[in-house]
């Protein structure tokens, strides 16, 4: 079933000298298994917005609807919400806490009272499912290993629920270029091999361009762009104007394009255009 969200309007500390309008009557719907990019400037509502996709936040005004569950701002949003949709947060390691990095993964499983031996399967697949050995690390402290494996620890946890949704917001922040990479990797897998619907907030327009279906560009508090990466990055100057931009190998293409090569301007990651530019070179040769 889709994710729906319809008229949705938050207002954190309605009526108090710090009243403010986070989100302004947005609506959208996600299908099953899209992978789903949210970017825009900072404060322009993208955490308040997936903060309400499970139930952390409540609608001031409109409503939300993932599969059976709809949630309006008079609704008591049930548990089993967090089971349907995971959220990552920025920096999750530093909700890491449990002695060693099993009981960490296992510990939203044994809240909702499992078997401990399909909590176990639980830990097993989720950890391999964000590529950590687990005869190796299982009994490791979380604070003894590296940062991106923190990371990735704290990614199994909330996989560990089983969510069918899973939404990251800033995964790779901090991490360095290797750390990037490999999360991204391990989030393109979940969704390519497990057809997870996958909402991934980001900075990077070249991470989003690189991985997702289509693109949501929050400002303000409103929906200003939605629609498939090449039809959002041919919004130069709005874009610029949201203090935005589109990847730099994209202006790159688009310059040489412009010079007189023939190169297509919707090219969004560097795989692209090294695979362009060696097609041009090697017909040139011929
Ligand atoms: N707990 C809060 N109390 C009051 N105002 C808040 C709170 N959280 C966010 N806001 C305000 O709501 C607006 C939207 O913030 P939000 O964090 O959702 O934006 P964002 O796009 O996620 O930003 P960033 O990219 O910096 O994470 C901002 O004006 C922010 O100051």
């Amino acid at each position: 079933m889709p994710i729906v969200v319809e008229h949705l309007t938050h207002v954190y500390m309605p009526g108090s000298p710090f009243e403010s309008l986070a989100l302004d009557d947005v609506s959208f719907e996600i299908q099953d298994g899209e992978f789903v990019g949210l970017i825009g400037h900072t404060g322009s509502g993208k955490s308040t917005l997936v903060q309400h996709l499970n139930g952390l936040l409540k609608p001031t005004k409109g409503r939300i609807v993932v599969d059976d569950i709809e949630i309006t701002s008079e609704s008591k949003v049930p548990k089993r919400l967090r089971q349907h949709v995971g959220l990552v947060f920025q920096y999750p390691e530093h909700q890491l806490f449990e002695e060693t990095v099993y009981q960490d993964i296992a510990f939203g499983p044994r809240n909702l009272n499992l078997p401990e031996d399909e909590v176990e399967r639980r830990v097993r697949e989720a950890m391999a499912l964000v590529g950590l050995d687990f005869e190796a690390v299982k009994d490791r402290s979380p604070f003894e290993i590296s940062g991106g494996q923190r990371r990735r620890v704290a990614i199994a946890g909330v996989l560990a629920m089983e969510p069918r949704i899973l939404i990251l917001d800033e995964p790779t922040a901090g991490l360095d270029p290797r750390g990037r990479d490999e999360i991204l990797g391990q989030i393109k897998n979940l969704h390519a091999q497990r057809g997870m619907t996958i909402i991934l907030v980001s900075h990077s327009m070249e991470d989003i361009a690189r991985l997702v279906d289509r693109i949501i560009v929050m400002n303000r508090g409103r929906i200003a762009l939605m629609g498939k990466p090449e039809e959002v990055f041919s919004h130069v100057d709005e874009l610029h104007a949201m203090g935005l931009g589109i990847p730099q190998i994209t202006h790159v293409m688009r310059g040489l394009k412009a010079r007189g090569m023939d190169v297509p301007d919707n090219i969004y990651t560097v795989e692209q255009a090294v695979k362009v530019i060696l097609e041009r070179v090697r017909g040139k040769k011929k």
